[in-house]
């Protein structure tokens, strides 16, 4: 596409975010900055590293356990944040995942055996994604959901993230909190979006571990983009046991005091890929299937094809929401429940305020929930529900509830 091309429909389109309602998936961008992935996908970013994810279950030592989440954490954000650009050439516009849009995967690695991935679309207005991440072999789990808030300024876009991450080592029955960090998205005015993260963000163990990450971004010495600089400290106490420095998208080194002790780099750690079913043998809530036509509208750049697939989800939803309404119903969510905030909250802030380090910096505040339409926590009756086939019934009726909304 002609430079003239993508100046007329990107202007005509940065100017409409500077008007844009803060709500991102409510936006039409134009066809060549729309990704066939939904963000129902984006929880994989987490365990593309599946080693690094079970790592921390391999150490008896609390400090060097604490350490190892650090690391897993810090390896995680290349991909969170910065996998389309490599692969897309550009930060890209997901689609919107409609209520009850399910991914659904696992990786196999020989040394840390199978972690399962469940993703799951809980929340629509707002868009709130949900997973559940679990390694039988090792007993890690990595449950969380997260939410977006976005404004624009000065030709950027600032996101702020809501919700969390909890992280629980089964061995040593321990949690770990993990704050989402604050991104914005530069380069728009060029076509050619990417983001940035920054302030920082807190790993908060219930071992009295505490982990700090500053997102410097492009390193005023270095002149790199992506930095960063995290400490790992004990509760309570002034010392810093470890730090890492270094850029999230490309390498970083642990040091004890002085000494390096240890590093990573992503050019020697590919990712493990994400193994799903064949889109035929998806459940068709599943997002790759449910979106398949839409992502062939995207190949081809058809604008009009886009447009007209993507109503047809869209419309579908609304008619269903609309049933539920009248019916006084609400859209069973298939592995989350929304907890009441002083159950669910209670617990995680009581962790995070019995936990928070006496150097003044709040530890956890969990964002309010009315953002994230509640709490959303994994619901292990209803995975094994899901398991055991018990939920057969519900499941069918569910989809056929969307198939038949979807059909006219
Ligand atoms: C609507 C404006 C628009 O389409 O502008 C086009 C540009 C592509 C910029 C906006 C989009 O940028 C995408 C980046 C997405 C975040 C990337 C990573 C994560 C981490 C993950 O764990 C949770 C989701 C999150 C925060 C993504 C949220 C959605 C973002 C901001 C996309 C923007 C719509």
């Amino acid at each position: 596409m002609g430079r003239k091309k993508i100046g007329t429909t990107w202007t005509s389109f940065v100017k409409s975010i500077a008007s844009f309602n803060g709500d991102l998936a409510s936006m039409t961008a134009p066809p060549f900055i729309l990704s066939k992935a939904s963000l129902v996908e984006f929880s994989a970013y987490w365990t593309e590293h599946p080693k690094l994810f079970v790592a921390p279950a391999k150490e008896s030592d609390p400090e060097k356990r604490a350490l190892a989440v650090l690391k897993w954490f810090l390896s995680t954000l290349k991909q969170q944040y910065s996998s389309r650009n490599e692969k897309l050439g550009s930060e890209k516009k997901p689609l919107n995942p409609f209520l009850g849009e399910l991914f659904l995967g696992h990786w196999d690695d020989p040394e840390a055996g199978k972690t399962e991935l469940i993703s799951e679309q809980v929340s629509h207005h707002p868009p709130v994604t949900a997973y559940s991440i679990i390694n039988e072999k090792h007993g890690v789990k990595l449950q969380g959901y997260n939410g977006q808030k976005a404004s624009f300024a000065s030709m950027t876009i600032n996101v702020k993230q809501v919700g969390l991450a909890r992280l629980h080592i089964d061995a040593y029955d321990e949690d770990y909190l993990i704050t989402l960090p604050t991104l914005h998205i530069e380069g728009l005015v060029y076509g050619t979006p990417y983001v940035e993260l920054e302030k920082s963000t807190i790993i908060q163990s219930s071992s009295g571990y505490f982990a700090k990450i500053e997102y410097t971004g492009k390193g005023w010495v270095s002149g790199k983009k992506n930095c960063f600089n995290a400490t790992l400290q004990k509760v309570g106490s002034k010392d810093i046991l470890y730090t890492i420095s270094g850029q999230w998208t490309d390498s970083f080194t642990v040091k004890k005091g002085k000494t390096e002790v240890d590093s990573f780099s992503h050019k020697n750690n590919p990712t493990t890929p994400l193994t799903l079913k064949p889109i035929e043998e998806q459940d068709p809530l599943e997002s790759r299937r449910a979106w398949a036509k839409v992502a062939v509208a995207i190949d081809k750049g058809d604008y009009e094809e886009i447009g007209m697939e993507k109503s047809k989800i869209e419309n579908a939803q609304r008619e269903l929401r609309k049933k539920e309404k009248e019916e006084g119903k609400t859209w069973e969510r298939r592995y989350f429940s929304s907890v009441e905030k002083d159950s669910a909250t209670g617990k995680l802030l009581d962790l995070a305020a019995k936990y928070s380090v006496s150097l003044g910096v709040p530890a956890v505040t969990l964002d309010d929930p009315s953002k994230t339409n509640g709490i959303w926590l994994f619901d292990e009756k209803k995975y094994e529900g899901v398991k055991s086939g018990t939920r057969e019934e519900e499941l069918k009726a569910a989809v056929e509830k969307v198939e038949a909304a979807t059909a006219h």
